[in-house]
């Protein structure tokens, strides 16, 4: 077990706006997180500065051995892989799918380096093995959204990352589609040299037992972090929301949080 991430009273502040205070959170390569909060919260913020593309105003951040201010931003960003709906909108529509997952080799979009016909042959077998094999060959533009997220998920463990991050990776989903890539997901999850996931989301029917660890935001603090049987708890939701809520039991593992909001 080594450390992929370490923040120590990390903050971040833009002009007045306070968006993380003093975050303090580790994460190992045998642990799979969830990170759950409101609109806000400040987990897109912390995303970007694990992925090098946002510094903290004060404390430190250790990500894959590497020191912010010391690391090499471009070479660790190679090392991460990164599935976001903000990634769907800057990859170009007319590639197909095939070079889409093959660029993700050189954390690129688009493919400006040369590459030997075994990466391509891997990025082929990569979205193969995620149930994709219907993709090959299609331009990206025609996918559906669901289809969209699985070969983003290709593409970022063509570099054999050793953290993945998932951000919202189920949003637009349908019911059944969403199932289907958490699905693929779990199976990642149980590959022998599986990298550490990190998974955003609103959802938390979405936090597989998979995920053992969850950290709690919002307003830029970290509210609570552990293990989820004690985070996902129907007090500790309670507590977390600040709000009349609905706990439903999906199964023995999953709930879903549901608004008491009186609409009718
Ligand atoms: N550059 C910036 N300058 C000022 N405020 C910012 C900046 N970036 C983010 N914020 C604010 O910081 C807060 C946290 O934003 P962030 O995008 O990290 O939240 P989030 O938890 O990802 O939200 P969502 O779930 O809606 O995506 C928000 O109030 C946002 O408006």
């Amino acid at each position: 077990m080594s450390k992929i991430l370490e923040f120590k009273n990390v903050s971040v502040r833009r002009g007045h706006k306070q968006i993380l205070k003093d975050i303090s959170w580790r994460v190992d390569s045998d642990q799979n997180w969830a990170i759950l909060g409101l609109n806000g919260a400040g987990k897109t913020t912390l995303l970007k500065m694990i992925h090098g593309d946002l510094w903290p105003t004060s404390g430190s951040l250790e990500v894959l051995g590497g020191i912010f201010g010391q690391t090499n931003i471009p070479e660790l960003k190679t090392k991460i892989g990164w599935v976001s709906n903000a990634l769907q909108d800057e990859l170009h529509q007319v590639d197909v799918v095939d070079e889409i997952v093959l660029s993700g080799k050189f954390a690129s979009i688009g493919i400006y380096q040369e590459y030997l016909e075994t990466d391509l042959q891997n990025a082929r077998q990569l979205l193969v093995d995620l149930g994709g094999e219907n993709l090959l060959g299609k331009p990206y533009a025609v996918l559906s959204q669901g289809e969209r997220q699985l070969v983003l998920i290709a593409r970022a463990l063509m570099a054999k990352p050793e953290l993945l991050i998932l951000d919202e990776p189920c949003n637009g989903l349908d019911l059944f589609a969403r199932e289907e890539l958490l699905k693929r997901v779990a199976q990642i999850a149980k590959q022998p040299r599986s990298p550490a996931l990190l998974l955003v989301s609103h959802y938390t029917e979405e936090i597989l037992p998979l995920f053992e660890h969850v950290l709690l935001l919002r307003a830029g603090q970290v509210v609570d972090q552990g293990q989820r049987q004690k985070l996902l708890s129907a007090e500790n939701l309670n507590a977390f929301y600040q709000k009349p809520i609905s706990i439903q039991k999906i199964d023995s593992e999953r709930v879903a949080v549901y608004p008491q909001t009186g609409l009718k």
